[in-house]
């Protein structure tokens, strides 16, 4: 039996046709959501994703602000970018392309950004509402990788789930909206014990580590579901063009012959998760109107 192949790249496309839709209906009136992406560094991955996000930004019908600084800006410079754009009535929505240079404290960055215009929702205002059930912004990766699972498993009430990963952006908010829905759900990590074990109880099974094709097949329940958010750029020998492709954390050969239904890579959660920060600020916007 093989797995479903979850279409994220098709429902992110879905997504953002609904944002459009709504952008639109607030255009009428005279509103045009802004989002303002800040990047500070010449990291080349990051830089393909903030050409993404400002390109649908605007397939969106929302305005697009980008900001890239030398890797050599400092703490204060950040600080006062923030300020400035939390003072912009434009500006419904701040993202600080993480990670920062070495020497910029990213923490205090994030606590620096508006709450209500913080469409990573990585300030602690925003994952303190998530933990304790409160309207607010999601994480936009997690916020996509549920929809995804929803789309497959609509109620995950009961079902054992397991989260490999327990950062602030992926893992932690991740483990929360299965809370949230119900799910039993095990934090995994890298002091984790017996991880292939831990991995073979789960119903939903969720990837967010940064090393890749590390779930095998073998670590997979028959009929689970499983999300792999892991983006790896390793060597392709095979390719004539690029010298690398892009895998999960996820083994996918091997995982979609026992899978209930997987995510792929590229093509799973990375799109949801731009289509998310789409929705986040279309949220924002309307929220700081009053709509
Ligand atoms: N698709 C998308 O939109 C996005 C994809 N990503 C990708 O998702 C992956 C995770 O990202 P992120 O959460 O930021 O990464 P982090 O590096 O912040 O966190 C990785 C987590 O994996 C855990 N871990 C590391 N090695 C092991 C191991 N051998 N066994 C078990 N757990 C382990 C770490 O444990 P410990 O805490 O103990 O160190 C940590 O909790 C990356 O590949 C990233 O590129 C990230 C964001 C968005
Ligand atoms: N403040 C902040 N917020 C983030 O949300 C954030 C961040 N910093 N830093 C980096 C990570 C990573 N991330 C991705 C977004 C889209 C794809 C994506 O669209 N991926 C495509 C492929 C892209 C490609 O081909 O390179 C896919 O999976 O199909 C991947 C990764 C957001 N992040
Ligand atoms: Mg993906």
């Amino acid at each position: 039996m093989s797995a479903t192949i979850i279409d994220g790249k098709a429902f992110a496309a879905g997504l953002r046709a609904r944002v459009a839709e709504d952008v639109r209906g607030l255009a009428e009136r005279g509103i045009a959501p802004g989002l303002a992406v800040v990047l500070v560094g010449e990291d080349p991955a990051s830089q393909v994703y903030v050409r993404n996000k400002a390109a649908q930004t605007v397939e969106a019908g929302m305005r697009s602000f980008q900001h890239r600084l030398p890797a050599t800006t400092s703490q204060a410079e950040l600080l006062a970018l923030v300020h400035t754009l939390n003072a912009d009535d434009a500006v419904d929505g701040i993202l600080v392309q993480l990670p920062l240079p070495a020497g910029i404290d990213a923490q205090a960055i994030i606590e620096a950004i508006a709450p209500e215009k913080d469409v990573d929702g990585f300030h602690p205002a925003n994952v303190g509402r998530l933990a304790t059930g409160m309207p607010g912004l999601v994480p936009c990766t997690p916020l996509g990788a549920s929809m995804l699972i929803d789309s497959v498993r609509p109620d995950v009430a009961g079902l054992e789930a397991v989260v490999i990963g327990r950062s602030n952006i992926v893992g932690k908010p991740m483990a929360q909206l299965l809370l949230q829905r119900s799910a039993t759900v095990t934090i995994a990590h890298s002091r984790t014990r017996d991880l292939a074990d831990v991995c073979r109880r789960a119903d939903i099974l969720v990837a967010a580590v940064g090393r890749p094709e590390m779930v095998r097949g073998d670590w997979i329940k028959p009929g689970a579901v499983v999300v792999d958010v892991g983006i790896n750029r390793v060597p392709n020998p095979q390719a004539e063009d690029g010298k690398t492709r892009l895998v999960g954390d996820v083994a996918f050969d091997e995982a979609k012959e026992v899978a209930g239904a997987i995510t792929p890579v590229p093509g799973g959660v990375g799109p949801m998760t731009i289509a998310c920060l789409l929705a986040n600020t279309l949220q924002a916007a309307k929220a700081r109107r009053g709509l």
